[in-house]
């Protein structure tokens, strides 16, 4: 069966989809990451909002210490309330940064745990459609971007709207009909603003999809490390990340283009403002309507509004960063995920072999595509061994991925000792069924590990006799450090028949009620070809065994044999009765199974 990884090492990449447009939920959900730390950050806004304001008081102290001077008065009191007053607000200020960029980590951490929280319980048919690589970047990436909205964005923002009103109602008390012309100018500017910002938002969101992409492409080089050298790809490969890398530069530019026509055009404003100003403020003093000194303290005013103003472009800025992070984080939110609260056991029954049904079973991947199975009806008995054969793409994994309920059928019944698998809990139905996938089985780590991974709290004593089961007692022996010895990525440093049997060992370390064997189609030595059969012949005596048959010695052992052909059930019988009455098997036999001719002919005979 065609995993995820694969479904992306096809082909080379295309040009991302045009982002999407940062949706109206977004908002909703920025608020929930930033709503159960309101209180830090407004703490945080206020220490860093009043060590400004004793920045302000600064100047009219240091005024009355120059008047000290000039009135020989003692310059102690007004030089320590200078000092007190300097420390005080870097104080403050540095206080409020701490509690701020604190709380944006820890919005961070909280976006980043609920994300990888869902990540691993992610249904398949969603993880096949998404790339692994852009999964993680956005659990890396697209989540240090909260960082910013809460600190700039929502921070400044809101100090910067309250300095903004101060100013407005000042510049009010001085005269009216100048904050009329000023408001006014900036009205036009803000209107600007509203076109440029969500091109900020949109550029972002592309940087980030890039930046996904990325990921993507890197990591399905580094899982396909040896194939990658092999097929000297090396370049291509470089390439295609190059491109993806060049397009979040791109994007980023674009992203700083726009984001530097809104500073230009904030401070294009409160210069055109000051220009409207003057010309209809120096008109009201020609015509004795106002006076001068009320026009200078309203220009002090209006250079006074660029520091708020340009705060709030810059928060607004954040905040389109944010949001785009939050749109790229919601589409993984919003997928539905499996529920594993730990339910009842699958069946009654414990650890016995359990009996499986298909019954008129159907299935397709996708709408567009011939189904996968069609109409799939057979007995799985219990406690003794069935082997699924069949040309490639006949649905035996579909088969496996139905029953881990991976996928859900469309229509058909399958049950598990008379139960329907939709009505077991997801955990207690994966408990019951061993799954030895066919590729990739064993995991970097130890061996130890490995064999632990599906059930940790096994005692030492179930170890060891698992591993004499699966024949592995010689390889432990011979491993430098035993059980504790590392196998490397993917297992690189066993063969492919130690590997089979290392995930054999870890699914029959769960105590399943089934086991679901996809055999390896690689060739194994006599040695190991002898000790597999043996493993899952040892297997078959005490747990139903399900295995999708590549070699002939393991058919000839199974009680009864399914023959797939394209999603449909061919034939069902013994080795012998197949061979003697169907044809497709009869080939699949001669030429497919793994096996020399005579072999096949001394167990058919
Ligand atoms: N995740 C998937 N999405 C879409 N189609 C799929 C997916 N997995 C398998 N298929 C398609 O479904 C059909 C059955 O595939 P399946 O993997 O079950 O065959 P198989 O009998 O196990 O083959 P093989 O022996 O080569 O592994 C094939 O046509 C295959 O291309």
């Amino acid at each position: 069966m065609m995993g995820p990884v694969d479904r992306f090492v096809n082909g080379t990449l295309a040009e991302p989809a045009p982002a999407a447009p940062i949706a109206k939920g977004s908002w909703r959900l920025l608020l929930t990451h930033i709503k159960p730390r309101k209180w830090p950050l407004v703490a945080g806004g206020l220490l860093g909002f009043v060590g400004g304001i004793a920045g302000l008081a600064e100047p009219l102290v240091a005024k009355s210490v120059i008047d000290a001077f000039g009135s020989g008065a003692s310059l102690t009191g007004p030089i320590l309330m200078l000092t007190v007053l300097v420390l005080f607000g870097a104080t403050l200020s540095a206080a409020g940064t701490f509690v701020l960029e604190r709380t944006a980590e820890s919005i961070v951490l909280s976006a980043r745990l609920g994300l990888v929280g869902r990540m691993l319980r992610l249904r398949v048919p969603d993880v096949d459609r998404l790339k692994p690589g852009d999964l993680i970047s956005r659990v890396t990436a697209d989540t240090t971007l909260l960082r910013a909205v809460c600190t700039g964005g929502v921070t400044n923002g809101i100090t910067a709207l309250f300095m903004l009103a101060g100013c407005v109602v000042l510049m009010g008390f001085m005269d009216v009909v100048l904050l009329g012309v000023t408001l006014g100018v900036l009205a036009v500017v803000a209107t600007m603003a509203l076109f440029v910002f969500p091109r900020i938002g949109r550029a972002t969101t592309q940087a980030q999809e890039a930046l996904g992409e990325m990921g993507a492409v890197l990591d399905r080089a580094l899982q396909a490390f040896r194939t990658v050298k092999a097929a000297g790809a090396e370049e291509r490969e470089t390439e295609a990340v190059r491109g993806a890398a060049q397009r979040a530069w791109r994007k980023g530019v674009t992203a700083a283009g726009w984001n530097s026509i809104a500073g230009t055009a904030t401070w294009l404003g409160v210069q055109l403002s000051f220009l409207a100003v003057l010309g209809v403020g120096g008109l009201r003093v020609a015509s004795g309507t106002l006076e001068v000194s009320a026009l200078i303290a309203f220009l002090l005013y209006l250079f006074y509004l660029t520091g708020p103003i340009s705060m709030l472009v810059e928060g607004a800025t954040q905040l389109q960063t944010g949001l785009a992070a939050v749109t790229r984080l919601r589409q993984v939110e919003e997928l539905e995920v499996e529920s594993l609260t730990p339910g009842e056991p699958a069946a009654p029954g414990g650890t016995a072999p359990a009996a499986l049904t298909f019954t008129d079973v159907r299935f397709h991947y996708t709408k567009d595509r011939s189904p996968a199975l069609d109409g799939v009806s057979f007995e799985v008995p219990a406690g003794s061994m069935t082997a699924l054969v069949g040309p490639s793409g006949a649905g035996k994994s579909t088969m496996f991925a139905l029953l881990e309920r991976f996928y859900e059928p469309d229509a058909g019944s399958i049950t598990l000792d008379g139960r329907e698998l939709r009505d077991i809990p997801l955990p207690g139905l994966r408990a019951a069924l061993g799954y030895v996938e066919q590729d990739t089985p064993v995991l970097a780590g130890s061996l130890r590990e490995n064999l632990l991974f599906g059930a940790p709290e096994v005692t030492e004593d179930e170890v060891a006799a698992v591993i004499a089961r699966t024949q592995l007692t010689d390889l432990v022996n011979r491993l430098p450090e035993g059980l504790e010895t590392q196998v490397g990525h993917r297992g690189q440093m066993l063969s492919g028949g130690e590997r089979q049997r290392v995930a054999i060992a870890r699914a029959l370390l769960r105590r399943p009620r089934v086991l679901l064997l996809d055999e390896a189609t690689s060739q194994l030595d006599a040695v190991n070809e002898l000790r597999l059969r043996e493993v899952i012949e040892e297997v078959a005596a005490t747990t139903t065994v399900l295995v999708i048959a590549h070699r002939l010695s393991t058919v000839t052992s199974a009680r009864q044999i399914v023959v797939l052909e394209a999603g449909r059930v061919r034939a069902v019988g013994s080795h012998a009765e197949l061979v003697a009455a169907d044809d497709l098997y009869r080939e699949l036999a001669t030429t497919q199974f793994v096996a020399s001719g005579e072999a096949m002919a001394g167990n058919a005979g």
